[in-house]
């Protein structure tokens, strides 16, 4: 299978000399034919790290879903260094809607106006594919001419996402649309496509500021990423346990190198709930590039989808997922995935504030306008 011509997005050789983290390959035309193997080995990796490339050239949907990455990628390359910063900063969340799934949002912006570290934006599914009098989301003027790649790109995602969701609630002996009847793509829901770049940096030089994007695990159900340029790590599952929530130490981060052709798949803390942890999310950061690579600007589309609104964050029921204790999870205490969403994500950003308050010595809270609606305090 040939791949297109994509030179321009690789600039540097990946260094071969830098742990990897140890990533299974799978194949979307063998987990679309529920071929029973291949079924095996998703569950094997979604039971323990949770992440797993996923080798997108070897069914048409696959390559169709690689090459819309390819394009919004390059929508992103077009616009993100060339937009006035005011102007990527106006395309904001309004208050009180959705979780982080529009909006442009960066870190510290250095004098000339180009951001240090990060910055992204994201695209709503919704909203683009369904037009109500309530919903009325309008792309900034810079986005509008890239809207039907970004649409494109999240129909592909729908149906990558629906297929490992697939294969997931068979394995775990649950009935056939437990998940994917939660992700249908014209229901209400949080689902994005967001496009991130993380500039050129001066040489790595191993100090904590060389994070581009804190630990975190994805506040979704399945995240699929197309990233070129290195800068992506995983920790050690192991030494994730041991920090029981604290910071897990420096050796146990591992490289993920990006492969032509493959999408980096992880599952969102949302399927943690549903199986009662069977299945596993994986703790990831982006740090500058690696070797030669730090030298050039590192770009990734990232598609996720999320439960529907109103679903209810607890585990289901199956012989192989364990029960949660009755006391714990009495129906009113249960969180919509809309509520469950916004405080995540209200966690992680309060946590980037207090990082970049340590940092710079002086209070610091990145302008964020959806913190003004419902988000109930965590
Ligand atoms: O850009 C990357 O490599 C990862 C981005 C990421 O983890 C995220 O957007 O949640
Ligand atoms: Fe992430």
């Amino acid at each position: 299978m040939t791949i297109p011509d994509m030179s321009d997005l690789y600039p540097a050789p990946f260094p071969q000399d830098v742990p990897l983290a140890p990533l299974q390959r799978l194949s979307l035309d063998k987990l679309l034919h529920h071929d029973p193997a291949e079924a095996e080995r998703l569950t094997e990796v979604c039971t323990d790290t949770g992440f797993f490339y996923l080798d997108m050239m070897d069914h048409p949907m696959g390559r169709k879903m690689w090459e819309d990455a390819c394009v919004a990628v390059r929508s992103g390359i077009d616009v993100l260094p060339r937009v006035p910063m005011a102007e990527k900063k106006a395309f904001k969340a309004p208050a009180d809607i959705k979780v982080l799934d529009r909006g442009y949002q960066t870190g510290f912006v250095k004098p000339d106006g180009q951001p240090r570290d990060s910055e992204m934006f994201m695209v709503p599914a919704y909203e683009v594919f369904t037009k109500t009098p309530n919903n009325s989301f309008e792309p900034p003027a810079w986005l509008s001419q890239h809207m039907n790649s970004f649409q494109r790109a999240m129909v592909s995602g729908n149906r990558v996402a629906n297929t490992i969701l697939s294969v997931l609630e068979q394995n775990l002996q649950l009935s056939a649309g437990s998940f994917t009847d939660l992700h249908r793509l014209t229901d209400s829901s949080g689902d994005f496509l967001r496009v991130l770049r993380y500039p050129a940096a001066e040489a790595d030089d191993g100090k904590p500021d060389n994070a581009r994007f804190p630990a975190h695990k994805d506040a979704v159900s399945i995240a699929m990423l197309f990233t070129w340029v290195g800068g992506l790590q995983i920790a050690d599952p192991e030494a994730v346990h041991q920090a029981q929530g604290g910071p897990v130490p420096e050796e146990s981060w591992r490289w993920v190198q990006p492969l032509p052709g493959h999408a980096i798949v992880n599952l969102g803390e949302a399927m943690e709930i549903f199986s009662n942890q069977v299945l596993r999310s994986g703790l990831h950061r982006v740090v500058k590039a690696p070797g030669p690579q730090v030298a050039h600007d590192k770009y990734s589309v990232l598609l996720v989808v999320r439960p529907r609104d109103d679903t209810l964050m607890q585990s289901f029921q199956s012989p192989v997922i364990p029960q949660e204790e009755g006391e714990k999870h009495r129906e009113s205490e249960v969180m919509t995935s809309i509520e469950w969403g916004n405080s995540k994500i209200r966690r992680l950003q309060d946590h980037i504030d207090k990082t970049f308050t340590e940092r710079s010595g002086k209070a610091f809270a990145l302008d964020r306008s959806w913190k003004q609606g419902k988000v109930e305090a965590v």
